[in-house]
């Protein structure tokens, strides 16, 4: 996996103090206004994520995972605190800034694949690099290393409709990862999987992460899983748990 790890794109400049990390969290709320009263969902998180190291995300249904991940994510603003990703702080960024932070920086893995239908496992790849700006020779050559470390070295060529659910996974993992981004979040993202291909999709998420700089943060209610990972978090009452 010699090129697995090689950035091929500039991010932006990151502060000294926490360069290092993948992901602070720094006092990050967040409520939703409901009528008259107010949920809280998230009340001052803190938690660092560092480099090469994954972490699982776990708790119940409407524990706050999935509005952490968005946060997390840049996809949601947090009512107050502090998220920098690779040390860059994204409060103080427009929304153009957060979404170019968000696509160098950061990649998504959800439940559902959400690949593109019409387009191969390679394409589906090297898509997110070219919007990045890489030039097409680049891309393939990265989306075919990554499908190839993934083990779908003979299924480049395949759309999405003819990859099996694993298969298909594995995809969304390469395309999640193609930009060489700090941050990997992810969802459930072997929830949709019977139980033997979830098993070695988990193998290849935890290879990857670890083989490479990147840092990741697992929302699962697969507890096997989660204590596989490095370290596991909870919420509670809006709180972060380390466990
Ligand atoms: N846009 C919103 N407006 C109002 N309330 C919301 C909104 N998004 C989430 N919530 C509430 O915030 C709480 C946390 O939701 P969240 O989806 O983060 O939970 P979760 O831990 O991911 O749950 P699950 O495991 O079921 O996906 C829930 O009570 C939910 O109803």
């Amino acid at each position: 996996m010699n090129d697995i790890n090689s950035p091929t794109t500039d991010g932006p400049a990151t502060t000294e103090a926490d360069a290092g990390n993948a992901l602070v969290l720094e006092g990050v709320t967040r409520s939703y206004e409901q009528g008259e009263t107010s949920l809280e969902v998230l009340r001052g998180i803190d938690f660092e994520l560092r480099p090469g190291e994954i972490v699982g995300l776990i708790g119940p249904s409407g524990a706050g995972k999935s509005t952490l991940l968005h946060i997390a994510g840049l996809l949601e603003k947090p009512s107050a605190g502090s998220v920098r990703i690779g040390g860059m702080e994204a409060a103080q960024l427009d929304d153009a800034g957060r979404t170019a932070l968000r696509r160098r920086r950061i990649g998504f893995v959800y439940q559902f694949h959400h690949l593109l239908p019409e387009f191969t496992a390679r394409e589906n790849v090297m898509l997110p690099q070219l919007i990045a700006g890489l030039s097409e020779d680049e891309a393939r050559k990265r989306a075919d290393e990554l499908l190839g470390f993934l083990g779908l070295a003979d299924r480049v060529l395949h759309r999405p409709g003819e990859l099996s659910g694993g298969e298909q996974q594995r995809v969304a993992i390469a395309r999640a990862v193609a930009n060489v981004p700090d941050l990997l979040l992810a969802d459930e993202p072997t929830g949709n999987l019977d139980p033997h291909t979830a098993e070695h999709v988990f193998d290849i998420l935890l290879k990857l992460v670890h083989g490479t700089g990147l840092g990741a943060l697992i929302a699962t209610h697969n507890i096997e899983f989660a204590e596989r990972m490095d370290r596991r978090i909870t919420l509670r009452d809006g709180h972060l748990v380390e466990l």
